[in-house]
């Protein structure tokens, strides 16, 4: 038996049809960046979380890197097992990100145990990083728990304040402004009561918080709509709070909301935005937009929800026409029955 190692393969010079016109080198010899971290759950289907978060950036063109907080067993069907990864191996990969590639934003998902929150938090103190935006995990549009009761008090006292922009959905803000002040929002009538739960989640800490809206009903006149019924226009109405202005983004009420991944989606394009350089207000007004482009291609009350993981794909691998972003409009804090004129065009 001829014991002698394998000859390497003879590498032969590239053709002239096969010399890049941009040459490897120059591109290995340029600073990697614009790059965002997503700080998340695994989603092995695909379409929520670090997956999801990962679609999201690179449909930006940012470079993406990720530290996985846990890994979930889900798919369209529901979340079947959540298995938290050890906080010791959360910090490692972030000294493994972070102790060697600038890293110009950060985003926060899924962090299901007091453990793995204080990881991040040490981390992010370590690196002093700035841009972080955080998407509250915490019971998701189809009402999956995804962190523990006794973990919100870490979240609400140590994480929340390190953080530039919080996305939360209605029910989530209701249980940490809750947990923050024993203050209950269950009887909310009006777009007024959204707008006092808008300012509590504010003093939580964050520079921005915005409220997603999808599962509330409003009518003309900004009243909630219990039962909704077509026969009126019904609107669902996204609120961003910068701690002296109120801005929306209004738009059909769509009933059967049942689509995942789409406030993973939402946060991790903000973080690309900031990424890439824009203001917090511009990045989190093109994320919405982005999203909602997202949400007009998809079908909403298709079973296999994961749609809007796919679009950030398809994204990434086609030119899309870019439609223009959609208006944050202000509104007058001492009349929110109002919309006022719109803002940051
Ligand atoms: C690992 C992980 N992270 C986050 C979400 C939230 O998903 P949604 O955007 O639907 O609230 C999820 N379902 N799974």
């Amino acid at each position: 038996m001829d014991s002698s190692c394998p000859s390497s393969p003879s590498l032969s010079p590239l053709s002239e049809d096969e010399v890049l016109t941009t040459p490897i080198s120059s591109f290995s010899q340029r600073p990697l960046r614009p790059v965002c971290l997503t700080v998340a759950g695994s989603d092995s289907s695909g379409g929520a979380g670090l997956q999801a978060d990962l679609k999201a950036i690179l449909a930006h063109k940012v470079y993406g890197m990720s530290v996985v907080t846990c890994i979930t067993s889900q798919n369209s069907t529901g979340l079947h097992d959540v298995f938290p990864i050890p906080a010791p191996l959360i910090e490692q990969q972030f000294n493994a990100c972070l102790a060697d590639v600038e890293c110009h934003a950060v985003k926060i998902g899924m962090l299901s145990d007091v453990d793995s929150i204080q990881a991040v938090v040490r981390a992010l103190d370590r690196y002093k990083v700035k841009n972080v935006v955080m998407d509250s995990v915490i019971v998701t549009n189809r009402g999956n728990v995804m962190c523990q009761k006794r973990a919100l008090r870490s979240l609400i006292r140590d994480l929340i304040p390190r953080v530039l922009v919080f996305g939360s959905n209605i029910m989530e803000a209701c249980l940490l402004v809750k947990g923050a002040t024993g203050r209950s929002f269950t009887s909310m009538r009006s777009f007024g009561d959204i707008c006092k739960l808008l300012e509590e989640l504010w003093k939580l800490g964050p520079k921005y918080v915005i409220l997603k809206g999808h599962h509330v009903a409003f009518d003309n006149r900004l009243r909630i709509v219990e039962n909704a019924s077509q026969r009126q226009p019904l609107w669902t109405i996204d609120t961003v709070y910068d701690g002296s202005q109120i801005y929306i983004v209004h738009k059909p009420y769509v009933s059967n909301y049942n689509v995942r991944g789409t406030s993973c989606s939402l946060t991790a394009s903000v973080a690309s935005n900031l990424a890439l350089g824009k203001p917090p207000l511009i990045a989190i007004r093109d994320a919405i937009s982005m999203v909602e482009i997202a949400l007009e291609h998809i079908d909403t009350t298709a079973s296999a929800s994961n749609k809007t993981a796919q679009f950030f794909f398809s994204l990434s691998q086609h030119e899309f026409k870019s439609k223009p972003p959609m208006h944050l409009y202000t509104m007058s804090k001492c009349d929110p029955d109002i919309l006022l004129r719109p803002a940051l065009r």
